[in-house]
C-alpha cells in the first residue's frame, strides 16, 4: 500500500523519549503525588483511557463492562484527588483559550519542555502515536540510537486491530511517519515535512505482540532528506518504508 502524503509535522531535533514511566496504573491507585506533577497525572490518565479503549474494543459481555467501567472510573477519579472545598479547578487543570490550537508550523517543531511556555501545543510531544500523554497513543516510545536513527518500540492492543488479529495498516504507517520523521531531525536540522511515505506491507504485523520500529536517513539532498525503516516483529520485518521529508524553503 502506498499512503498518501503522510503529515511530518516539523519535527523535533531530538527523538521522543517520554520521560515518565507509561505502564498501566495498578488498581487502587490513589490520588497523584505531589511529585507526580501535573505532567505526571496527564500521563496516568491518559493510560486509563487507553485501558478504557481497551476495555471498549473487548467487551462481549455488558455485565463485566459495566464492572471495568466502575473500576476505571473510581481510579480515575481516584487520580484526580478531593475535589477542592469551593468547587474551583486547580490552575493546571482549566481550560485553556482556543487560541493556543492555532500555532505556526515551526511552534510544534520542536521537542520542547513543559515549562517552556504555558500552551499544550508547545508541551512537548501530543502525538496520537508516541504521546504518553495522548490516551489515543499506544504509545510508541521512541529512542534515537548513536548512529543518528530511531528506534520505536510498542506493543499494540485489540484497539489498533485491522484485520483479525493484525494492526491496522494505517497505524504501521502512522508508527513509521513518526520514527522515520524522528530519524529525519538530527540535532540542528531544520523543521521538514513528510512529503512523500511509501510504506510496503510485508507480513501480517501482530497485536500484542513486542514491535520494533526503525527508521534513518538513507541520503540528504540540499533541503530534501531520503528516509528508511522498518516495523518488525523478532525476526520478522512486517512492513518497510521510503520517505522524503523536506524542509521549506523558508527554512533554508
Ligand atoms: C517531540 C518529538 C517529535 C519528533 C518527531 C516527529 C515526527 C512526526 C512525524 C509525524 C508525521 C506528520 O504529521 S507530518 C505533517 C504533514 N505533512 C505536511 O503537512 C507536509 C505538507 N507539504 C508541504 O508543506 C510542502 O509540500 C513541503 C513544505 C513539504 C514542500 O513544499 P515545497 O518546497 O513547495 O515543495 P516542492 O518544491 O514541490 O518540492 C520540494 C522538493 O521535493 C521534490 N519532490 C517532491 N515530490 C517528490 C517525489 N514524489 N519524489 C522525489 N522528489 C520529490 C521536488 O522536486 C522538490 O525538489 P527540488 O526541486 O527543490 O530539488
Amino acid at each position: 500500500m502506498t499512503s498518501a502524503p503522510q503529515a511530518g509535522p516539523g519535527a523535533a531535533s531530538t527523538a521522543n523519549t517520554p520521560d515518565a514511566a507509561d505502564a498501566p496504573d495498578a488498581p487502587g491507585d490513589g490520588a497523584a503525588t505531589s511529585a507526580d506533577g501535573a505532567r505526571g497525572l496527564a500521563e496516568r490518565a491518559a493510560a486509563l483511557g487507553r485501558e478504557l479503549a481497551t476495555a471498549l474494543v473487548s467487551a462481549g459481555d455488558e455485565a463485566r463492562l459495566a464492572a471495568q467501567l466502575r473500576e476505571l472510573a473510581a481510579r480515575l477519579g481516584g487520580l484526580a484527588g478531593p475535589a477542592p472545598a469551593d468547587g474551583t479547578p486547580p490552575a493546571d487543570t482549566r481550560a485553556r483559550p482556543a487560541a493556543h490550537h492555532g500555532q505556526e508550523p515551526a511552534s510544534r517543531s520542536g521537542a520542547v519542555g513543559p515549562d517552556e511556555d504555558d500552551s499544550p501545543v508547545r508541551r512537548g510531544d501530543i502525538t496520537p502515536i508516541s504521546s504518553p500523554r495522548n490516551p489515543l497513543a499506544p504509545p510508541l516510545v521512541i529512542e534515537r540510537e548513536a548512529d543518528g536513527s530511531a528506534v520505536g518500540r510498542a506493543s499494540l492492543p485489540l484497539q489498533y486491530q485491522g484485520p483479525p488479529e493484525r494492526v491496522h495498516g494505517g497505524i504501521v504507517c502512522l508508527m513509521l511517519d513518526q520514527v522515520l520523521g524522528s530519524a529525519a531531525h538530527p540535532k540542528g536540522a531544520a523543521p521538514a515535512y513528510t512529503r512523500v511515505l511509501e510504506v510496503e506491507y510485508l507480513a501480517a504485523t501482530p497485536l500484542d505482540a513486542p514491535l520494533t520500529v526503525r527508521g534513518w536517513i538513507e541520503r540528504t539532498e540540499g533541503r530534501k532528506r531520503f528516509l528508511a525503516g522498518t516495523v518488525a516483529h523478532g525476526d520478522t520485518i512486517t512492513a518497510r518504508a521510503t520517505g522524503l521529508w523536506v524542509a521549506p524553503r523558508e527554512a533554508g
